[in-house]
């Protein structure tokens, strides 16, 4: 689906990513794990074609087959189209205050596929409906800041589907979140992947979340990629010292924290474990 290869990005001469190599296949779900700084979202955004253009980037991103690195904005477009779907951090920013979120939900399905009118607004609440947001229908003309940040949060997630990606990059999507509703997007994304046979990237700072959801991860230091793990090995055979220190470092109840239940199959959600414990 994706083939970096040799991934750099600096900025006025300053290197902050030394030759990235990351693969994402079809309805796999990997992890990008690493620090403040490490280059995570770096990584993405320069794959995507999404950094300003002050940044110097090199190597090689193919997606599907074809080169997008440099890829002339209008074929950029039509080549990542419906095909990438990306959720940011901070959804309250990343929406538009002035546009009804059926509005903006509506855009992207005009935009992508090609739909007005009606059927838009049928599909722009259906997707509401997917995402767990009640009373969808009325809520197509709320404004975000009428909306909860879990809520705003699944409306981009929303949003990112609207187009049907086949693959979906999720930056931090739950920091800022409490943890109850941390727990519930994790599961909601969880979900949408195995109803939509999408692959999902989780960028995360949290190897709990990624052990959660993903099936192998990439761990990032210091913009660059110090190990590639499947999530299973994460307790028994981490490599780097850095992927050590981050496991050493995971919070007791999580799905590779000392109290895991070893048995657990990664993806299974035992993050959720202390939320239910704690009800
Ligand atoms: N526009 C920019 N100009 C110069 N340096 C930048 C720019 N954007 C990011 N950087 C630098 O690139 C490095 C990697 O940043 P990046 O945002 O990828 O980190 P991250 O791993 O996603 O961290 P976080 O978890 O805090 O978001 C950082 O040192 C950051 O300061």
């Amino acid at each position: 689906m994706i083939d970096i290869r040799n991934l750099t990005v600096a900025f006025g001469g300053t290197r902050v990513l030394r030759g990235i190599d990351l693969t994402v296949q079809a309805r796999e779900s990997i992890g990008l794990i690493g620090g403040s700084g490490s280059g995570k979202s770096i990584t993405w955004l320069a794959a995507m074609g999404l950094l300003p253009a002050t940044a110097e980037v090199g190597g090689s991103v193919l997606l599907r087959g074809s080169e997008i690195l440099h890829a002339p904005r209008p074929r950029l477009e039509r080549l990542r189209g419906g095909t990438v779907g990306i959720v940011f951090q901070d959804a309250a920013a990343a929406l538009n205050p002035v546009r009804s979120v059926g509005w903006q939900i509506a855009e992207v399905l005009r935009l992508h596929r090609g739909m007005v009118g009606q059927s838009a607004q049928d599909e722009a609440k259906r997707l509401l409906d997917q995402v767990g947001i009640p009373q969808a229908r009325q809520r197509l003309g709320a404004y975000p800041f009428e909306l909860s940040g879990g809520q705003n949060q699944r409306v981009m997630i929303a949003m990112a589907l609207a187009a049907r990606p086949a693959i979906l990059i999720a930056d931090e999507p739950t920091t800022g979140l409490d943890v109850t509703i941390q727990a519930q997007i994790l599961d909601l994304l969880r979900t949408l992947r195995q109803e939509m046979g999408m692959a999902l990237v989780m960028i995360s700072h949290d190897l709990g979340v990624v052990a959660d959801i993903c099936e192998r991860t990439y761990v990032m230091h210091a913009g660059a990629i110090v190990e590639e793990i499947s999530v299973r090995d994460l307790h028994t055979s981490p490599k780097h010292s850095y992927t050590k220190r981050l496991v050493a470092a995971a919070p007791p109840w999580t799905s590779i924290g000392p109290l895991a239940d070893h048995a657990a199959l990664p993806g299974q959600g035992s993050v959720r474990a202390p939320i239910e414990n704690l009800a």
